[in-house]
């Protein structure tokens, strides 16, 4: 792909943008005819508790609503998975412009916008932290959003965001299945990875969604009013909070469909 250059530190994290030995980072390309169909690979099964829903808060990456994870209430299972992981939280990056904003491409083509719902493995490890540092610790779920119609389930999100403009701001919100802003088609890729934000640790199974869901352009825009800045801050608005692509090495993207 024709990476944008990129210097050496990210504007966003100002801190090195490479893992030093890291193998399996992410986001990556998705080249769809390199890809390896594996027939062992089961239905992913997604079961989500819509009363877990706590919050959301902008954490000066982006906005995330987080789930009470204190039990097996919002679990996915299957899929490439060895065990039940449980979900911890979503959120979402995006460009400044609809030409860009995704984090992983599928043949070198940029998605507007891609949600991340995080999960992590409660029958190995005691807690998200401890989860973070294993190499099967985390299960993400990646869909990519494309301009399109609106989408409603998307809307409450949207609505309840001018209350998070500025980083470190919280709102309570207590009812939301996450399970509505995924596509109907159950196709995935899934590849070995990382988390894209520090600390970039090589704990990710991706899951990456074949079909991408539809949302509209104010729904987009409303994204982009969000800051990266606190109050009283120079205002910075929260755009391209996303990773550059990083090198393949010595992995297979798997896909769940011929
Ligand atoms: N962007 S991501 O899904 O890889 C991700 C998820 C969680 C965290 B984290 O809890 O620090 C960082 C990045
Ligand atoms: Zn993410």
């Amino acid at each position: 792909c024709s990476y944008r250059l990129r210097d050496a530190l990210h504007p966003l994290w100002q801190s090195p943008l490479t893992i030093p030995g890291g193998t399996r980072q992410s986001p990556i390309n998705i080249q769809w005819r390199d890809s390896v169909y594996d027939p062992f690979l089961k239905p992913l099964k997604i079961s989500y508790d819509p009363t877990t829903c706590l919050h959301i808060w902008n954490n000066g990456y982006s906005f995330l609503v987080e789930f009470d994870d204190s039990a097996d209430r919002s679990i996915i299972v299957g899929g490439p998975l060895e065990n039940q992981y449980r979900l911890k939280q979503f959120h979402f990056h995006w460009g400044a412009v609809n030409d860009w904003g995704s984090e992983h491409t599928v043949d070198c083509k940029f998605y507007p916008a891609e949600l991340h719902l995080v999960h992590w493995n409660a029958v190995e490890y005691p807690s998200f932290e401890e989860a973070v540092m294993e190499g099967n610790g985390l299960a993400v779920i990646g869909v990519f959003l494309k301009l399109g119609a609106r989408h409603e389930g998307l809307q409450t999100l949207v609505d309840a965001l001018p209350a998070v403009r500025h980083k470190d701001t919280v709102i309570e919100f207590d009812v939301f299945d996450p399970s509505c802003l995924l596509p109907s088609c159950p196709d995935y890729w899934t590849y070995a990875g990382s988390l894209t934000t520090p600390p970039l640790t090589e704990s990710v199974t991706w899951i990456i969604k074949k079909k991408p869901i539809e949302v509209d352009e104010d729904q987009l825009e409303a994204f982009r009013t969000l800051l990266f800045s606190s109050h009283g801050e120079e205002e910075r608005r929260m755009v391209d909070n996303f990773r550059p692509l990083q090198p393949l090495m010595d992995r297979t993207v798997r896909s769940s469909f011929r």
